[in-house]
């Protein structure tokens, strides 16, 4: 049994506690809102972030103090929104065990500097890479929470590290795959958000699954193409956090991407797509972040370009569609 603290009491990082819990651990939860921390210590609930659970874990227990929540952990997992992660953990620094490892459940790159979760992670905290881990597969937080059988893969550049998480994380309903491919999960699961957006869109233009099956597909091409570029190992994109993921996204109303894009399909504008959105969309602020990785290693980016277009300029889902696909024959 470990003793592992979850930063970031959202819809994931508490259905993952409760998973870590289920799974033997003692979990305590830290979040920077008072109303989650009181409802998890007085109710075992967190009706702000995921209402659906009527009773958190007895061995789940929640505070607001940082230097209490990472005190005696043996395994930290960070679920904070990914365009503040560095800020949120910068305030952890020095704060955690000397041998604690620090597991990224989280799904974006930082749009200013273009940089990965595990980048972001390490700097912020004064990691080394050997002791971040990635966790990242299809894993709607609601199903996970409903405890319905689910996969993920753990990665870390120490396969015994990966292995040592994925045992403290595997429960008769969730189980875990160890890789030493962190930049694929980190990628994977952070572009399909893109990916999500705009599938979601094709749903809410009114458009059926030939329309939808053509952007997964292409997109799927795409993050594999800058993910490789990107230093990332091919077979990653076709697992689970790759295809797998993507699927689970981009075929669900429960993923705030999905229902982001399916809102601005039908024609909500992003600031309103915005403020109905149950969550962080992470793929809003990673698209553009997207663009600049492909610039980066030169490869093209048309789908992720074509949604920033959406988010940025407003097109429609018809425009973009065509900005996609110029008139051009390629191979595929
Ligand atoms: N939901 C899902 O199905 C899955 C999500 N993910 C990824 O996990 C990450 C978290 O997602 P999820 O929990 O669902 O998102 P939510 O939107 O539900 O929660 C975001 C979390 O970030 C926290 N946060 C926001 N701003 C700050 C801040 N300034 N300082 C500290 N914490 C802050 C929020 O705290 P508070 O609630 O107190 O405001 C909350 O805990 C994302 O990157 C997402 O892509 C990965 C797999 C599945
Ligand atoms: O990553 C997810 C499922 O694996 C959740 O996606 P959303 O962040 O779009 O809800």
């Amino acid at each position: 049994m470990a003793n592992i603290t979850v930063l970031g009491a959202g819809a994931w990082g508490t259905a993952f506690g409760q998973v870590l819990a289920d799974a033997g651990n003692n979990v305590t939860m830290w979040a920077i809102e008072p109303e989650i921390v009181k409802a998890i210590q007085t109710e075992h609930r967190n009706p702000v972030r995921l209402p659906s659970v009527e009773k958190l874990p007895d061995t789940m227990t929640a505070t607001g103090d940082r230097a209490e929540a990472v005190a005696h952990a043996d395994v930290v997992v960070v679920a904070i929104a990914a365009q503040v992660a560095r800020k949120a953990l910068e305030e952890f620094n020095g704060l955690l065990p000397d041998e604690a490892l620090v597991v990224s459940l989280m799904k974006g790159i930082e749009k200013d500097t273009g940089k990965r979760m595990d980048q972001v992670v390490e700097e912020a905290l004064e990691l080394p890479a050997n002791r971040f881990l990635a966790l990242s597969g299809p894993n709607l937080s609601k199903q996970v929470a409903a405890r319905e059988p689910a996969a993920a893969v753990v990665g870390c550049t120490d396969i015994d590290n990966a292995r040592a998480f994925a045992k403290m994380c595997t429960t008769d309903y969730f189980k875990a795959f160890i890789t030493v491919d962190v930049i694929g999960l980190e990628l994977c699961g952070s572009l399909k958000n893109v990916v999500a957006l705009a599938v979601g869109m094709s749903h809410g233009a009114g458009y059926g699954e030939n329309t939808a099956a053509m952007i997964e597909t292409r997109g799927l091409t795409e993050i594999k193409e800058v993910g490789t570029e990107a230093g990332a190992l091919p077979e990653t994109f076709y697992g689970l956090a790759g295809v797998g993921d993507l699927i689970a996204t981009c075929g669900s109303p429960l993923s705030r991407n999905y229902t982001f894009g399916y809102n601005l399909g039908k024609g909500m504008s992003v600031e309103d797509a915005t403020k109905a959105s149950n969550g962080v969309a992470e793929g809003v602020a990673t698209a553009s972040a997207v663009v600049a990785l492909g610039e980066r290693y030169r490869v093209d980016t048309p789908l992720a370009k074509a949604v920033t277009r959406v988010l940025n300029d407003g097109i429609s889902f018809d425009q973009m569609i065509a900005e996609m696909f110029p008139k051009d024959i390629t191979v595929e």
